[in-house]
């Protein structure tokens, strides 16, 4: 059982430099990671901030106009975009969608919705599924085919916070028990999995990135999400110290308005209590326009960084 990431081996999917630029626009620029076997890297960002264009990129969905993507030879990709082309108007059961794009055997099918735990749902309509297991379901069809990666692009929409929970957990014991590596993306700046290795904040550029190592024990965290999840959770802080405008262009902290990010843009500072790792709940700091669309208070005096739940 796989429970740490190895970066001593090659990497499956590295990106150096890497840029997008579709309409005369940069929509990301300079970004760099890898990610390892059994390593999960998160990316996280406001709405816009391009964490889908550049897990598009690192899977080859979308061509880079700078930098490079490489790719373990062979490399096999589970993916789970955002948004899927389902004709809901249709009857489709569980199983049906697993084979929609290639042929899988019953067994293989079987045994991803067992991992999954919705075995009992194989015959179920896909529109009748809850949020939480039309996820496990598409995860089921991405881990059936045993990828050597997984990208998730929000994996936990539509699903409560104890779903969210038991889902970053599945996730995590998907990796565990595969090894493979998995990019997670998460717009709402609030939640990172369990066991994420390598947190990377986007906003146009990498703004900042980090091991999150730690779980919370402070009082309101366990207030807000109980013991369970006082075990699994810590607190992970930021600014965007800039603004990406409806039309693309970014305002600076000095009022300044450019097309693109700056190299020197995006000042954060990530606060979390030592510990074991685990999933953590990201708690941020807004300046009046971050532009993630919530409204944020300042937090608690004498708190490092303005704490307040996303
Ligand atoms: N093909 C395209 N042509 C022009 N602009 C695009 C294209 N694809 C994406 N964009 C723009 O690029 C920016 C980044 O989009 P992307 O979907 O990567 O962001 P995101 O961080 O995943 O956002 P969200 O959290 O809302 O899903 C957005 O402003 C989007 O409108």
């Amino acid at each position: 059982m796989l429970q740490t990431p190895t970066k001593t081996v090659p990497p499956l999917v590295s990106l150096g430099g890497v840029g997008v630029r579709r309409q005369g626009r940069w929509l990301v620029r300079g970004v760099e990671f890898s990610i390892a076997p059994g390593e999960i890297v998160t990316l996280i960002g406001p709405n816009g901030s391009g964490k889908s264009t550049t897990a598009k990129a690192a899977i080859g969905v979308l061509k880079a106009d700078e930098g490079r993507v490489e790719r373990k030879a062979g490399l096999k990709v589970g993916y789970v975009p955002q948004k899927l082309a389902i004709d809901w108007t249709m009857p489709l059961t569980v199983d049906r969608l697993m084979t929609l794009t290639s042929p899988l055997k019953g067994a293989e099918i079987d045994a991803a919705l067992s991992a999954t735990g919705i075995r009992h749902l194989a015959r179920a309509e896909v529109q009748h599924l809850s949020g939480g297991e039309f996820q496990r379901a598409l995860l089921a069809r991405a881990i059936a085919r045993k990828p050597d990666l997984l990208v998730l692009d929000e994996p936990v929409q539509g699903v409560d916070f104890s779903g969210e929970i038991a889902l970053y957990d599945l996730i995590k014991t998907i990796r565990n028990t595969t090894g493979c590596g998995i990019l997670l993306i998460s717009h709402d700046l609030h939640v990172v999995m369990a066991e994420t290795d390598t947190v990377i904040c986007l906003n146009g550029h990498v703004c900042c990135r980090g091991t999150p190592e730690a779980v919370s024990q402070s009082p309101e965290y366990l207030r807000l999400f109980g013991a369970r999840a006082g075990q699994t959770l810590a607190f992970y802080n930021h600014d965007h110290d800039h603004t990406h405008l409806p039309d693309g262009r970014v305002q600076h902290a000095d009022g300044s308005i450019t097309d693109d990010c700056r190299p020197g843009d995006g000042h954060h500072t990530q606060v979390l209590p030592s510990g074991k790792a685990g999933p953590m709940r990201i708690v941020h700091t807004h300046g009046p326009n971050c532009g993630c669309g919530l409204d944020h208070g300042p937090a608690p005096a004498g708190q490092a960084g303005e704490a307040r739940d996303a």
